[in-house]
């Protein structure tokens, strides 16, 4: 079934506001096949980022706080349960404890959703009734997202009738490595189809995709194709996160905006488990796309362990004492 906004011509369409979203549009090949990427210029950009961007104090305390608002916080595991499960979920309704909240002047903090395999969603759901936080499941077989194609689509659509109103799914990386473009956005756009009103996040796994200029290629298809965020990884792969390929992503999102109007969100994801590596994070995203990418409609981070070392940290700043990374275990 075509989607809204497919077959127009993508400088045409209204600027995105009052929570509308991307509509994608068709797959214009010129601007693909005229993408390219300056590796080493890209990889000295982001290894100068931390040392220029240092936050000390309040203002660290605050960008911390910033990061947790902004996380998804994830667990998928072979071994997750209904338990484990309700476990985060009380940590996504408080991430952090009430006393450093507190001593902060903070009060109403929550997590951007909680990310789960599809088994998990009903127990998510049930541990956050009320809060308004959103349950995303991984789909489309993640984290390879090598299961027959029928089979993907009728993952997303239990996943959303199970509740999910975020769907993070995985692209074809062989789409990709064989250039296959269209093949890459015809999939993606039936992946929008099936998730209705859910939100898609699309997994580009980019460890997998040969190189930072078949990142810009699949991350420039995907937002055609009509992803509301792309996202680095799985956490599956042999490398995730980083912040060359976090850059890249980043000014693809700006580029597709200013050629469309539409605002795509972000989600590095994968190994991001400290609170330091997350500041470069949303140091990057706000030199690269401003403050209004500084939301959760807009940024996400997946992670399974970021929350915890956060956590710690904010201890240490309210308290002005090391605290031990096993005083905060979950998240
Ligand atoms: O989407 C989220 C990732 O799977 C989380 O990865 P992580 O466990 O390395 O934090």
């Amino acid at each position: 079934m075509p989607m809204q906004g497919f077959g127009q011509d993508h400088v045409t369409q209204s600027p995105q506001a009052g929570g509308l979203r991307n509509a994608g549009m068709a797959l214009d090949m010129d601007w693909i096949g005229a993408l390219r990427v300056n590796a080493p210029a890209v990889n000295r950009a982001a290894a100068a980022l931390p040392a220029r961007r240092v936050l000390t104090g309040e203002q660290r305390a605050a960008w911390m706080c910033k990061a947790v608002a902004c996380m998804d916080l994830t667990t998928l595991s072979g071994d997750d349960t209904a338990a484990r499960v309700a476990r985060l979920c009380a940590k996504a309704r408080q991430p952090l404890r009430p006393d450093l909240l507190e001593a902060m002047g903070m009060e109403g903090l929550r997590v951007g959703a909680v990310c789960v395999y599809h088994e998990m969603i009903t127990p998510a759901l049930e541990a956050l009734e009320g809060t308004g936080i959103p349950v995303a499941a991984v789909s489309t077989g993640f984290p390879a997202g090598l299961s027959p194609m029928r089979l993907r689509i009728a993952e997303i659509e239990a996943s959303v009738a199970a509740g999910a109103q975020e769907i993070d799914i995985v692209i074809s990386r062989r789409r990709v490595l064989e250039g296959r473009w269209e093949a890459l956005h015809d999939e993606l756009r039936a992946f929008r189809a099936a998730c209705g009103a859910a939100h898609m996040k699309a997994i580009l796994a980019t460890g997998e995709l040969g190189g930072l200029r078949n990142v810009a290629r699949a991350a420039m298809v995907a937002m055609m194709a009509g992803a509301d965020f792309i996202k680095t990884s799985t956490g599956k792969e042999p490398v995730n996160a980083t912040l060359p390929v976090t850059l890249v992503m980043l000014r693809m999102i700006r580029d597709y905006h200013e050629r469309t109007g539409w605002r795509v969100g972000m989600k590095p994801a994968g190994g991001i488990s400290k609170a330091g590596e997350a500041l470069a994070y949303l140091a990057m995203l706000r030199e690269e796309l401003g403050r209004e990418w500084l939301s959760p409609e807009l940024f996400r981070f997946g992670a399974s362990s970021l929350l915890a070392d956060i956590e710690r940290q904010l201890e240490q700043h309210v308290s002005g004492r090391p605290s031990a990374g096993w005083r905060h275990g979950i998240g």
